[in-house]
């Protein structure tokens, strides 16, 4: 597979060392200031870059005629626009907040928790998430993927960031140091506490996820998630 990197930063670099070891090559990369390569001749782009620059490599990975895989977090508020995008230029496009296996069967684990709490109203759900001091959005796309997968099970109406809110679960993110990346979910009562936890030890399993979904998404057409290549297809 001839891969494009739209975005060449952390998980860029990671991506690159593990696709090559997969047998795959990059033929294009580019970060904000520099590019190499030409886009239009990888069979995918796998976009990991900044929330502020994310639509921009999307539609111009589809402009080209290149299927993406997107990793970037933080501009869900423009989704539809990609959609409508994606449409129009009969693209092919896969986003996941998180494109670990494990944080993917975390999912479904907070999926189940949240129906069998459902009943029992007395414990509240909350939500934490850790990360590197360098990161530019919070909560985390991870975190807010958790809240929704909750909130379908609640009362509340909406997640809220680093507060106590009635009729909102809270999501608390914390910035420390090199930490790869930390959500717990946590049913508190008086009684007692149940948490979930999922630790990245390094950004090697969001990488092999996104290369994963790249492989998954040739020959589709059409919008895509984790789901569809985990749990529903194996072709
Ligand atoms: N979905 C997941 O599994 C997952 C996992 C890890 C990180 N992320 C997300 O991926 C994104 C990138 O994370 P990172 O740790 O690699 O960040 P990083 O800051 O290390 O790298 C970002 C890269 O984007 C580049 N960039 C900025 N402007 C650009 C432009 N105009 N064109 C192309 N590239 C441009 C920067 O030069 C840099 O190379 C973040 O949004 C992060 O939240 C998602
Ligand atoms: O390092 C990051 O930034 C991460 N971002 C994703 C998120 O926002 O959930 C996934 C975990 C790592």
């Amino acid at each position: 597979m001839k891969i494009a990197l739209l975005g060449y930063g952390k998980m860029g670099k990671t991506i690159e060392a593990l696709a090559i070891q997969k047998g795959h090559t990059v033929v294009y990369k580019s970060t904000s200031t520099t590019s190499e390569g030409i886009l239009s001749e990888a069979n995918v782009a796998i976009e990991f870059s900044s929330p502020d620059i994310a639509i921009k490599n999307i539609a111009k990975s589809f402009e080209a005629g290149v299927p993406v895989v997107c990793g970037t977090t933080g501009w869900l508020d423009r989704y539809e626009e990609i959609l409508k995008l994606c449409e129009q230029r009969n693209g092919s496009f896969l986003y996941a907040s998180n494109f670990s296996v494990g944080v993917n069967l975390f999912f479904k684990l907070n999926a189940y928790a949240a129906s069998l709490f459902e009943d029992w109203k007395e414990y509240m759900p909350a939500i934490e998430e850790v990360h590197h001091t360098q990161k530019k959005d919070a909560p985390s796309g991870t975190a807010i993927t958790l809240a929704e997968g909750v909130l379908k099970h609640r009362n509340e109406t909406d997640w809220v960031l680093d507060k106590q809110q009635k009729d909102k679960v809270t999501i608390k993110a914390q910035r420390i140091d090199d930490v790869k990346g930390t959500h717990t979910v946590t049913y508190a009562s008086d009684i007692d506490t149940v948490s979930l936890k999922h630790e990245a030890h390094s950004r090697d399993g969001f990488a092999l996820g996104a290369i994963l979904a790249a492989e998954w998404l040739q020959n589709k057409e059409g919008v895509f998630t984790m789901e569809d290549v985990l749990f529903r297809s194996n072709s």
